[in-house]
């Protein structure tokens, strides 16, 4: 993978110490974003087994009371974190709204 972790708009066009101090402030966004995509990759792997699981027993893909439960958890983590648990609740939702989206493709493969 070529990855050019210098590449910016402002280059040529802003004081080279501010882009310095720009750089090194993305290089640990740089190291975040590798950890959430494996972190989500995790995620993906473990909610494929419930797909399995739930596709062999003939379990629905969504279980609202679940997501409850864990909406009320992130929103008490978020507030902790000090994160915008409107922002924790979206990525959750985007997250699970693609989980049964498998869950839903997984279940149509085994007729
Ligand atoms: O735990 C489950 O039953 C799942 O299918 C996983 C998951 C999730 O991604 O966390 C996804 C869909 C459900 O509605 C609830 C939770």
């Amino acid at each position: 993978m070529t990855y050019d972790s210098t590449a910016s708009s402002l280059t040529g066009t802003t004081d080279p110490a501010i882009l310095e101090e720009l750089l090194a402030i993305r290089s640990s966004i740089d190291n975040i974003d590798a950890t959430l995509v494996y972190l989500l990759a995790e995620r993906f792997k473990c909610t494929q087994k419930v797909g399995k699981l739930k596709a062999e027993h003939d379990l629905p893909p969504s279980d609202p009371e679940r997501e409850k439960a864990q909406i009320k958890r992130l929103h008490a983590l978020s507030q902790d974190a000090d994160l915008d648990p409107a922002f924790a609740e979206k990525f959750l939702n985007f997250i699970i709204d693609e989980v049964i989206r498998h869950h839903k493709a997984i279940s149509q493969e085994r007729p």
